[in-house]
């Protein structure tokens, strides 16, 4: 007869990250305005797949400070595509939420510019740049200092009812 038996599968968390934002930079809080629901980019602080925290800025911009951690790999030591989508997905549709807009993303199209090297801390930030009827355009980039990994036009479209 096969014996049981246990497997302890240890599970190494990275180092804490600096996540911090700019001066003037508030702490905006995203689950008491969209609720609990996000937790595919910002749901583990503190695990190995993203880091998030979000910001807005003096003109209410939404920001975003992102750590790629080593599950979100994609080609070597590099964050996967959809990895950097999902990030816009996230922060350009949460940008419309906080500019007033209750919307779910239609159409994103992301511009994957330079390969974004893991465990690496990048900001994002974003744009409302119009409003016509249902339909609510986000602007993004996501960058860290000169370097811009990945640029994005957002399509929002507001839910009737919300
Ligand atoms: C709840 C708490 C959440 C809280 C969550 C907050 C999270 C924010 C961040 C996360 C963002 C996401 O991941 S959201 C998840 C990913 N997205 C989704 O799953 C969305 C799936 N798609 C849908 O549910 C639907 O297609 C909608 C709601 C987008 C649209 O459907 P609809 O309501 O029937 O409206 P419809 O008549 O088709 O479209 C309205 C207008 O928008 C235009 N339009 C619609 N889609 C497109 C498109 N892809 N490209 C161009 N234009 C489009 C139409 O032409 C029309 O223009 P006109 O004729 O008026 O000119």
């Amino acid at each position: 007869m096969p014996k049981t038996k246990t497997e302890r599968v240890t599970i190494s968390l990275c180092p804490p990250v600096d996540l911090g934002g700019e001066p003037g930079w508030i702490p905006f809080d995203a689950p008491s305005l969209v609720g609990e629901s996000l937790r595919f980019v910002s749901g583990e602080p503190d695990g190995n797949r993203f880091r998030a925290r979000y910001y807005r800025d003096a003109e209410q911009h939404l920001h975003a400070r992102i750590w790629f951690g080593p599950e979100t790999e994609g080609p070597p030591g590099h964050a996967h595509g959809g990895a950097v989508a999902a990030v816009m997905d996230e922060a350009l549709g949460l940008a419309a939420w906080a500019a007033g807009y209750p919307i779910v993303v239609g159409n994103l199209n992301v511009s994957f510019r330079n390969m974004l090297p893991l465990q690496k801390v990048v900001t994002v930030e974003s744009r409302v740049i119009s409003a016509e009827g249902r339909k609510v355009m986000v602007h993004g980039r996501i960058f860290s200092g000169e370097t811009v990994y990945a640029e994005a036009e957002c399509l929002c479209i507001t839910i009737p009812g919300k």
